[in-house]
């Protein structure tokens, strides 16, 4: 079996992680989101991926290589300009030649809807969708079933009209005629995927599979750190590394640091044995925790620092970013304010950007974002945006 992976989004609602690696690359439990993908294709028993990058791939090609880590082939395509989800399938039409699986590199999943989505069209012969029901159908394309087929996608549902609970999972398979009818769709800006889907749905020849597994979004910063604790607290998640013990920082003393359940550790951590870290947090390589801190629900990106006494719940610190001593940076219900969007009710800290560097007995309201490299002296409060590099004072 091969699949494509549309991985060459921007990802700027993750901003400002996206701006240090590409989206793929933003590491969920210890790992990049797109590693999470290829772990389920290979479990679903595909043997060749293909995945659609962006301009800034890089990062993705030096993780991946060949493949040949994972037991599989992996090759690239480059879609340069990102024109939408059917102009990133047409990139790869040159490499694909048979009958495959699709999907969006930005949903956690289970190897089993591929391996259902791909039955379903090796069976019928016609074009299969992946869906699934999630409590927000709005936010995503809204799909009405006849039975087993699809009958209408709405990508710009209306909340309130919504009837259906069913939304496109983002997994699909085609045989290659997708290729010419994704060529015959009208654009104009964007070429959804979903619109070449048009003259399927016309004559019921797209399949429904239901899907009710593991489908874990990643698109907003809040997101993030529910699909790390979702998948750090899922038995049948297999670390990366294996589940090593910090060490204690105190000199000489060999006692096993506080890191209660559910965490997954990199290598080269010290936690201080008077810390608290618990409850779905991810510490990256060579984080550093002081006494008396206290770490909930987060993501803690290589080389960071959380000085003694700091709380940080539900909340993303970047790579080599340091939060000060008895610095809050405390989680909860929030809503969340990014431009002109206002995100009600998310569980959510802070975002704090990669070599940030966040002073003592600060207050970072929830929902704030610190841009990569910014400098918040001591004593202040943070809330909303601060832009990379700038500077917040106190008055
Ligand atoms: C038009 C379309 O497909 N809509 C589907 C898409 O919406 P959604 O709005 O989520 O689609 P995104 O824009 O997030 O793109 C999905 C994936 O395609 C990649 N990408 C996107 C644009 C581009 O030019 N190049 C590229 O590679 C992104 O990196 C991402 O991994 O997924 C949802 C579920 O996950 C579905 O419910 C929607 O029906």
């Amino acid at each position: 079996m091969q699949a494509v992976v549309l991985a060459a989004g921007k990802g700027e609602r993750l901003w400002p992680l996206t701006e240090n690696r590409p989206k793929p690359m933003v590491p969920v439990a210890n790992q990049p989101i797109l590693e999470h993908i290829v772990d389920a294709l290979v479990s679903a028993g595909v043997t060749r991926v293909m995945l659609v990058v962006g301009s800034n791939r890089e990062r993705v090609q030096r993780h991946f290589e060949d493949g040949s880590r994972w037991g599989i082939e992996i090759s690239y395509v480059v879609q340069d300009r990102q024109l939408g989800t059917g102009h990133a399938l047409a990139q790869a039409e040159s490499v694909v030649g048979e009958s495959f699986v699709a999907l969006n590199g930005d949903r956690v999943i289970d190897a089993s809807l591929v391996e259902d989505v791909w039955e379903c069209h090796r069976e019928s012969g016609d074009s299969a969708m992946g869906v699934t029901q999630v409590e927000t159908p709005s936010a995503y394309g809204v799909v009405d079933l006849d039975g087993g087929t699809v009958t209408d996608i709405d990508e710009q549902p209306v909340p309130e009209l919504v009837a259906s609970e069913y939304i496109n999972a983002g997994v699909y398979a085609f045989g290659p005629s997708v290729f010419a009818a994704i060529r015959r769709t009208d654009s104009y800006g964007e070429l959804a995927l979903t619109d070449a889907l048009d003259e399927q749905l016309a004559d019921h020849e797209l399949r429904a599979v239901r899907y009710d597994g593991r489908w874990l979004d990643v698109s907003e910063p809040w997101d993030l750190v529910a699909a790390n604790s979702a998948l750090i607290t899922d038995r049948r998640f297999d670390p990366p590394v294996e589940r090593r013990k910090p060490r204690g920082s105190v000199p000489g003393d060999d006692q096993q640091a506080p890191v209660g359940g559910g965490t997954v550790c990199g290598e080269g951590v010290i936690v201080h044995p008077q810390a608290v870290v618990r409850n779905g947090v991810a510490l990256g390589d060579n984080v550093t925790v002081g006494a008396n801190a206290v770490i909930e629900q987060s993501i803690l990106l290589p080389d960071s620092t959380v000085n003694p006494g700091a709380v940080v719940n539900d909340s993303i610190v970047g790579a080599n970013a340091t939060i000060g001593p008895n610095t809050t940076v405390e989680g909860g219900q929030t809503d969340v304010v990014l431009g002109d969007t206002v995100h009600q009710g998310v569980r959510f800290g802070a975002l704090v950007g990669d070599n940030a560097e966040v002073g003592a007995g600060v207050t970072v309201a929830p929902g704030s974002i610190v841009g990569n490299s910014a400098v918040v002296d001591s004593a202040t409060v943070v809330t909303g945006r601060v832009d990379d590099q700038a500077h917040v004072t106190r008055g």
